[in-house]
């Protein structure tokens, strides 16, 4: 008999270990496809390799982006108290309204690509913990808001881009990071909407306060999550994980969203293998948490907004990848002669 005390969690690290791994056999039929196509080997760089990722995930030999998504998730946090962001957190639901009326940037991106779009809107009145001084959350209210982020692709998707909303979030997400890599809070932190050097100070102080409240407990991926990070954010994991399982390709957006990610990888990094990061934020530590997770980033715009807009314009991208691929003439259609040697 095990002494071992169940936990919510159990579900979440067994699920983990039945992800399905990447399609060989499709990549290799995209390969040979690529070869007859009317253009130089290799000459659209990146797009073909999106190509042979869509395959991998997918697992389909012919990879399709007819039905993109773009799902933003988006909650309150307790931490705002502490002075953390240029922003008041009245903002998250005048956001919700901009969003269901189109006037966010995040609609004119998904209008411009072909995108569906959805938000889901996780008790955006009433903020999680705030993480210098409590949890965010216990741990069935975290796994049931991974399972509420699994549910986003339930309509059905053949490509997810993640995104969120929630101020304060980008203090969340640098805790998240200083607790997984460690170092001076300093480095994970930055100016998120725009902070004065007070701000980022409160900033990093609150951030340090969380470490040191949460102590040991930091050194389970999944109890950063709960303690230190918040709602969209775990609603993120577990859409993460959903689409792994439903063969669905994933793009990750900014600073924001990655920290969803980087839960995952710390728990096992074939974890977000079918996740490509859309672009390069501008804010603070990107860079390193894209390093650190293995991920080149599809663009880099400067861009530092979060609402999934980085995706997005990734995801269109991933979609005229896949038209390319499936939709160009060959050579022999075409009449187009091939290489000399
Ligand atoms: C009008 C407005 C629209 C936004 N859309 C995304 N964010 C972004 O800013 C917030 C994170 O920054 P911080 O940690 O500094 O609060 C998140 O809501 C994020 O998605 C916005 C912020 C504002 C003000
Ligand atoms: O890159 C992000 O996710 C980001 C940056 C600033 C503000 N909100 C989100």
């Amino acid at each position: 008999m095990s002494d071992a005390v169940s936990s919510p969690f159990d579900d979440i690290r067994r699920l983990i270990t039945t992800m399905p791994g990447p399609d060989e056999a499709a990549v290799e039929a995209v390969r040979m496809r690529d070869r007859q196509l009317t253009k130089p080997a290799g000459s659209l760089g990146r797009l073909e390799w999106i190509a042979e990722w869509l395959a991998a995930w997918q697992a389909k030999p012919t990879p399709s982006v007819d039905r993109p998504l773009v799902c933003v998730f988006a909650a309150s946090h307790g931490v705002t108290a502490k002075g953390v962001s240029a922003f008041p957190s009245e903002v998250n639901r005048q956001m919700l309204e901009n969003f269901a009326a189109g006037g966010a940037a995040i609609n004119q991106i998904c209008a411009a690509y072909g995108l569906g779009f959805k938000v889901f809107d996780l008790a955006i009145d009433m903020p999680t913990g705030d993480i210098t001084e409590a949890e965010a959350m216990d741990e069935k209210a975290c796994v049931a808001t991974m399972a509420f982020g699994m549910e986003a692709i339930a309509g059905g998707t053949d490509l997810l881009a993640i995104g969120e909303m929630g101020i304060g979030n980008t203090t969340i997400a640098a805790a998240i990071y200083t607790a997984l890599y460690g170092g001076p809070a300093e480095h994970w932190v930055g100016r998120g909407t725009g902070v004065d050097d007070e701000g980022l100070r409160r900033k990093v102080a609150a951030v340090e306060a969380a470490i040191a409240r949460h102590g040991d407990h930091l050194k389970d991926p999944l109890e950063v999550l709960r303690r230190v990070g918040g709602r969209e954010i775990a609603a993120m994991a577990g859409a993460i994980l959903a689409a792994r399982l439903q063969r669905i390709p994933v793009v990750l957006d900014g600073y924001v969203a990655t920290s969803a990610a980087a839960v995952l990888h710390a728990i096992h990094p074939s974890t977000i293998d079918h996740c490509i990061a859309g672009h390069l934020s501008a804010e603070g530590a990107h860079q390193d948490v894209l390093a650190r997770l293995g991920k080149i980033p599809l663009l880099a715009l400067g861009m530092r907004l979060g609402e999934g807009s980085g995706a997005a314009l990734a995801a269109g991208l991933v979609k005229a990848a896949a038209a390319i691929h499936r939709d160009m003439a060959t050579f022999g259609q075409a009449g187009v002669s091939e290489r000399l040697s």
